[in-house]
This record gives structure tokens, C-alpha cells and sequence, in this order.
């Protein structure tokens, strides 16, 4: 065969590049491969509950953990609640250690146990934008601080409201004396969206019907985003994600929320006298000119922190309340006695409704909103006092359902016992010692409802305030049932780590007649 000088340069230049791709990919795999291999030699050495992804596939250990999570965890915690043990969820491989490393784990710094990247990595936050809480701390820090200092004047004008409110979302009760069924997820949903706007954006947008449905489908698309990519190994997210229908839903709301804001933004100046999270968060930015896309994000992300959670606890507490229906006299003698005392409606009187807090206390004992809790990226290794080792990298829970049903740890296990708190509360005030860890704000390592340590949840003032201001409102004014025959509370429903009170219930509520 015949070549000129040109055509053997190109079929060298052809060869070489053939050769570098070559070499690259199999330098690539070669790396993953050790990688792997790396990973799986640092790994803590520890049992696995579940399928194990590496011999059934990740698809199939997933599902098996979204299908049957109940149950694994309880495994789990039957085996190894004094030890550890390897399970992969729904959403990544987790090593579940006992609750009694908490205390230990809680004084670790931020540099080496992450709860944002945790919450970013279980949400697949850099695709819905939940990402924004690893960019400021703003968010946390209104919460913790400005919230928590103006709680009276917040829970003034949300009582202000509440009357209006019930009145939209229940509006047969108020046209005669019987009783009315409502779907209960969906009624408590948009009473606390209502409610809870105020302190967040304040009027008038919190009366803004676009802004409550805005706020609304926020939560919901960015939960959808995640489930959708869950589907798809982590490789292939980036090239579906343009083309999946909640991302566009998700990028509608945010336009809309940014429209809605900017004008807010523009009338109100920092300093301004505003009592919500909006202000606080324009009176701590640090640019010279307000960057609303970025004020809209972490406002929507304080809404879907707040809304729905607060609302499940309602819900469940609605619950318990008519499956107990026998306590509900002795509250609402607490409540009449405290507000005649207290001349009315406040944060304060609501705060001395010691039974309504322990009632609320014990349901959300027995109704965690997940089966895990305490979710942190191990960010640099560390060793704790016992001599394990936690490699960088590791993601880490504990236990919280299993755990606050343990009858090793409170008395009846599972039983409903509405005074438990109370009792203990009153044994602390006789022996001149803080009630303070019997209260419904209150964390421990066996009740990790909302969540230990440093970052716990820091809106659970807020919201244990609008529960117990939400459930005082309706057993003072309201009779409330399950529809004819129905004796028990519905059971929960239990989808990957998530628990969920029963979407279809129906509550009868009728306005009460009161002398
Ligand atoms: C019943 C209602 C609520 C429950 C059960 C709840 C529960 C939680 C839990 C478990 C965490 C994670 C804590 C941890 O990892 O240790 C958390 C974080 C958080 N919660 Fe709540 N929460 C509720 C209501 C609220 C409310 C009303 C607000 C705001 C007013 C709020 C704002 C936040 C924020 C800002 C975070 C931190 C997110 C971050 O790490 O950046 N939460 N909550």
C-alpha cells in the first residue's frame, strides 16, 4: 500500500489520540477501581441490616429500604442498639450508631461532623436549590436568635389571625351546630401555611393567596426533584435532570416567589420595624443592594423547614387526642382555667398549659417524623473515646423511632401515657431541679424528635408554640370525632425513612356551645 507524508501523519496523529483516550479511560477505571477498594478498607467494620447493595445492586437495596425501612430499623435496633450497624437507605449507605455515642458525637465541631452537607447530600440539594444553606448560616441564625427573642409579639399576631383563619378553612362549622368532616393533612396544611406566613414574610404577603400556594408547591417540587433523581444512579442525574417535570415546576415557583418578594423588598428598608424572618434576614445581609433570588431561597427554605413539619405534628396530635378522646375534658379544663386566669389568648398562657404540653410531648414521643435522626457527614476522620474510628466521607444517624419506643427507656414502651411528662416535670420542680428536659422543646439522645445538639432544630420554639396555640384554639372551640364507628387512629404510613399520619383521614369538628 502507498502513503504520502501527509496520510501517515494523520493515521500517527489518529493512533495517538486512540492510545490517550485509551490510556484515559483505563486510568479512570483503574482509580475507581482503587477507590473502591480504599473506601471499603477504611470503612468502620460493622454488620449490615438489609440488602447489601454491592450483591443485590443499589436499585434493589434501595427500594427494599423505601418498602420495608420500618422494619429493617427495628432490626437494626433489636441487634445492635449498643453498637452500630451498616444500612442502606433510600437515599445513601448509613452507619447507624447507638444513641449513647450522642453526647460524644454532639461536642465534635462543625469541621468534623456536617449536618448541612448531610441535609444537601439526603436532598440532593444542589439540584432543588437546597444547596443554599451551605452558602450562609442566615437562615439558622434568624431562628435561633431574632425568633426566639420575639416569640411573644410573633405568637400575638398569629393569635390575632387564628380566628379568621378557622373560619376560611372550616367554614361549615360556622354556619350551624353540627359536625363537619374535613380531610384532617390537608385542612391543618393550609391552616399552618396561613399562620405560619406571618412570621415569615408578614402582611400583606401572608395573605397573598399566590404567595400561599407558591410557598406550598415549593415543598413539594423540591421533594420531587430528589425522588425523581433517586431513581437514577448519581452518573446519570445531571443528564436527566433538564428534562424532569418538577425541575420546571420547582423554577416556576421560585419566579413567582422572587416577583412576590422583590416588591416587599423594595418597600421595606433594613431596620425596618417588621416582626418576621424576612426582615431579620434583610437587616443581616451584608451587600449594598439586596440579592433577591437569594433572599427568595433561603425564605422558601425556612418554609419548607417549617410548614409541613409543624403541620404533622398537629395532625397527629389530632390524632391521639380523639383516639385518648377520655383526656380531652381534663385539657380543656387546663386551658379554660389558664386563659381566665390569664385574661385571654398569649404566649405566656400558652406556655402554662403544662398538661397540653405533655400531651403533645408524648404523641410526638410516639410519632417521630423520621426513623432516623441525627444525620452528619463525617467531614474529617475522628476517633472517638472508645477507640472507633469514623473515616472521612462516612454519613452516620441513630436510631429515633425505635429508640423513643424502647420500654427499656420509658416505661410502657409503646403505651400512650399522656401525664408522663407532666409527672416528671412536677418531681423536678419538688426536687428543686430544671424541667427543662421534660418540656415539648426539649431534646435527648432517646427523643430525637427534633433532632441533638448544636444543630437541632432551630425553629422548635416557634413551632412547639403554634401546636400548642393550634391545639388549645381547637379543643376550646371545637368538639372533634372521627367519622361514625371509627375507634382507632388511623396508622401511620411508613415510605423510605419518612412517617407520615394518614393522608385520607377525615375529623369532624363541631363548634362548641360554650356558657
Ligand atoms: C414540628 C415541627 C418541626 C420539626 C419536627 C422539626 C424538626 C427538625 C429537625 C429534626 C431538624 C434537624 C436537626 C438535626 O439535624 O439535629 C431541623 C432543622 C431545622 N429546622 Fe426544624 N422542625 C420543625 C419546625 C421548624 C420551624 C417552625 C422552623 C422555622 C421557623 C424550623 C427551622 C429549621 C431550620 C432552619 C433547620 C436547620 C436547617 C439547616 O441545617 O440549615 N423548623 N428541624
Amino acid at each position: 500500500m502507498y502513503f504520502t507524508q501527509t496520510n501517515l501523519r494523520a493515521l500517527l496523529f489518529c493512533e495517538n489520540v486512540s492510545i490517550a483516550i485509551q490510556s484515559t479511560v483505563v486510568g479512570l477505571i483503574v482509580t475507581y477501581i482503587f477507590s473502591i477498594i480504599y473506601e471499603e478498607f477504611r470503612r468502620v467494620r460493622a454488620p449490615r441490616v438489609g440488602k447489601n447493595p454491592w450483591v443485590y445492586g443499589l436499585a434493589r437495596a434501595r427500594a427494599d429500604f423505601f418498602k420495608n425501612g420500618k422494619h429493617l430499623t427495628r432490626e437494626g435496633y433489636a441487634r445492635y442498639k449498643d453498637s452500630m450497624y451498616w444500612v442502606q437507605t433510600g437515599d445513601m449507605e448509613r452507619l447507624v450508631l447507638s444513641n449513647r455515642y450522642l453526647d460524644e458525637l454532639r461536642r465534635l465541631s462543625d469541621s468534623y461532623l456536617d449536618s448541612k452537607q448531610a441535609v444537601v447530600q439526603r436532598n440532593l440539594g444542589w439540584y432543588n436549590r437546597v444547596d443554599i444553606i451551605l452558602k450562609s448560616t442566615a437562615h439558622v441564625d434568624v431562628c435561633r436568635t431574632q425568633l426566639v427573642q420575639n416569640l411573644d409579639r410573633v405568637t400575638e399576631s398569629q393569635i390575632h389571625d387564628l380566628g379568621s383563619i378557622f373560619q376560611r378553612e372550616l367554614p361549615r362549622c360556622f354556619q350551624d351546630q353540627d359536625f363537619h368532616f374535613y380531610n384532617a393533612a390537608e385542612t391543618i396544611l393550609n391552616i399552618v401555611n396561613r399562620s405560619t406566613a406571618k412570621p415569615l414574610v408578614g402582611e400583606p404577603l401572608c395573605y397573598n393567596d399566590t404567595w400561599l400556594r407558591t410557598s406550598l408547591e415549593t415543598t413539594v417540587n423540591t421533594g420531587k426533584i430528589c425522588l425523581d433523581l433517586q431513581k437514577y444512579p448519581s452518573l446519570l442525574r445531571p443528564l436527566v435532570y433538564p428534562f424532569i417535570e418538577s425541575r420546571k415546576k420547582l423554577n416556576d415557583s421560585f419566579e413567582t416567589a422572587q416577583k412576590l418578594l422583590s416588591g416587599v423588598i423594595r418597600g421595606r428598608e433594613r431596620g425596618d420595624k417588621n416582626i418576621d424572618i424576612l426582615q431579620w434576614l434583610m437587616d443581616g445581609y451584608k451587600g449594598d443592594e439586596f440579592d433577591v433570588p437569594f433572599l427568595a431561597n433561603q425564605t422558601l427554605f425556612v418554609a419548607i423547614a417549617s410548614t409541613r413539619s409543624t403541620a404533622t405534628s398537629i395532625v397527629n396530635t389530632l390524632f391521639d387526642l380523639i383516639n385518648f378522646s377520655q383526656y380531652q375534658h381534663t385539657l380543656r379544663d387546663e386551658i379554660t382555667k389558664i386563659l381566665m386566669e390569664s385574661g385571654g389568648w398569649s404566649l405566656s398562657a400558652v406556655q402554662k398549659m403544662k398538661k397540653l404540653d405533655s400531651f403533645i410531648k408524648e404523641s410526638q414521643r410516639l410519632n417521630h417524623h423520621l426513623l432516623l435522626s441525627f444525620n452528619r457527614k463525617v467531614l474529617r476522620t475522628v476517633t472517638l473515646s472508645d477507640g472507633l474510628t469514623l473515616p472521612s466521607g462516612t454519613f452516620i444517624s441513630t436510631s429515633a423511632y425505635w429508640t423513643a419506643r424502647d420500654p427499656g427507656l420509658f416505661e410502657g414502651g409503646e403505651d400512650f401515657a399522656p401525664w408522663r411528662w407532666l409527672e416528671l416535670r412536677e418531681a423536678a420542680e419538688v426536687a428543686g431541679k430544671s424541667e427543662t428536659p421534660f418540656l415539648a422543646t426539649s431534646t435527648s439522645p432517646e427523643n430525637l424528635h427534633w433532632g441533638y445538639g448544636r444543630n437541632a432544630c432551630p425553629g422548635r420554639f416557634m413551632a412547639a408554640a403554634e401546636i400548642k396555640l393550634i391545639l388549645a384554639w381547637i379543643l376550646w372551640h371545637f368538639d372533634i370525632s372521627f367519622p361514625h364507628g371509627q375507634v382507632e387512629r388511623p396508622e401511620n404510613l411508613f415510605v423510605d425513612e419518612r412517617i407520615i399520619p394518614s393522608r385520607s383521614q377525615e375529623i369532624g369538628f363541631r363548634l362548641r356551645q360554650k356558657s
